[in-house]
């Protein structure tokens, strides 16, 4: 991966954490075993980048993350975000970055959008200008207003998630942790809010880390891949450098004339591509290490009638997917 010369809004350093959970043994004693749920982590994360950060269930996501944003204290190694340690001087660092929960809210249910945002507003000591111009942006790009005056209670998931985003950009924060903002959302308002998101670090140039279980939005938004499994990195690169690692097959489907069929055979065979035949549709796997797939193609065209084509290529999903089968 390319280091931008730049300097690092957040550097992770050696950092582990370690739980204690006590095992009770009789009534009066009970020893501590140790889960090491972070061990060692170490990677820095550049200005305007949206990394995305994942890893299965229990892999030390949130804790890591928690690390960062000044919740957790690491056991031992150190992080900086913006210059500042987020667990030494929690307020500073609150300054400088949002959280947003799919799950939770950080608004409060009694109160409107509006008092909401204007809470939000003195909280963070926002400029009037400041929170005019960020208003005008999140008008534009989510439609805030037509929610203004609405309990956040009565908001539907989808609208809550979406102003919770909103709200958390009020501040304009240099980076912003999402942690499975779109759980549970239709896929309109998942589209919305990764627009949203792409928009606000285009403009702003916010630094987005996304912990998200969908990796069709991992795909969709990140240009960085960083997993984490039994709290190890054990990957940390560019989304293109991802993909074009480990794609080496792409699957090419199609429709044959099944008179065309022997000769078919004969060609398939000259080309050494391993196939399957399923009524009339043809899968050819072509590994794009050892064999030209354009060549291959326009052969194909050239020599055959075939229709209804289809490329698939390996996806964010299949590679994440066989680096999680490999580490286990
Ligand atoms: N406060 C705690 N006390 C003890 N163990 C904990 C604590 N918090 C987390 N753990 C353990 O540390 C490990 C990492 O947990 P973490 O919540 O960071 O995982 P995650 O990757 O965010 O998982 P998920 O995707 O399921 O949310 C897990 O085994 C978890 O049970």
């Amino acid at each position: 991966m390319k280091v931008p010369e730049t300097n690092p809004v957040i550097s992770v350093n050696h950092v582990s954490k370690t739980f204690y959970l006590r095992k009770k043994e009789g009534f009066f004693k009970s020893t501590k075993i140790p889960k090491h749920a972070v061990q060692d982590a170490s990677f820095n994360i550049y200005p305007g980048e949206i990394v995305g950060f994942i890893g299965t269930n229990g892999a030390g996501k949130s804790t890591t993350i928690k690390m960062m944003t000044g919740i957790l204290t690491p056991t031992s190694g150190s992080c900086e975000v913006n210059g500042i340690i987020p667990y030494e001087s929690r307020i500073e660092n609150a300054k400088n970055i949002s959280v947003v929960f799919g799950q939770r809210t950080q608004m409060n249910w009694d109160l409107t959008v509006e008092d909401n945002f204007k809470l939000l507003k003195e909280i963070y000591d926002v400029s009037d200008e400041e929170f005019e111009r960020q208003l005008q942006l999140l008008e534009e790009h989510m439609g805030i207003k037509k929610l203004w005056i609405q309990q956040v209670r009565s908001l539907s998931l989808g609208q809550r998630v979406l102003m919770d985003i909103a709200i958390a950009l009020i501040h304009s924060p240099k980076v912003i942790y999402l942690d499975e903002p779109t759980i549970g959302l239709d896929i309109m308002i998942k589209d919305k809010i990764l627009k949203t998101l792409k928009m606000i670090n285009q403009q702003e140039n916010v630094t987005i880390i996304l912990t998200t279980h969908d990796l069709s939005e991992i795909e969709a938004l990140c240009d960085r891949i960083i997993i984490i499994e039994d709290g190890q990195i054990i990957y940390d690169d560019s989304k293109e450098a991802m993909l074009e690692n480990f794609s080496t097959n792409a699957t090419i489907q199609f429709d044959i004339d099944l008179e065309e069929l022997n000769e078919l055979k004969i060609f398939l065979k000259k080309n050494h591509l391993e196939h399957s035949l399923d009524g009339i549709t043809l899968s050819i796997t072509i590994n794009q290490e050892e064999q030209n797939e354009k060549e291959i193609l326009s052969e194909l065209y050239r020599q055959f009638s075939i229709n209804k084509m289809a490329v698939a290529r390996t996806t964010v999903q299949d590679v994440v997917r066989s680096i999680y089968t490999q580490s286990k």
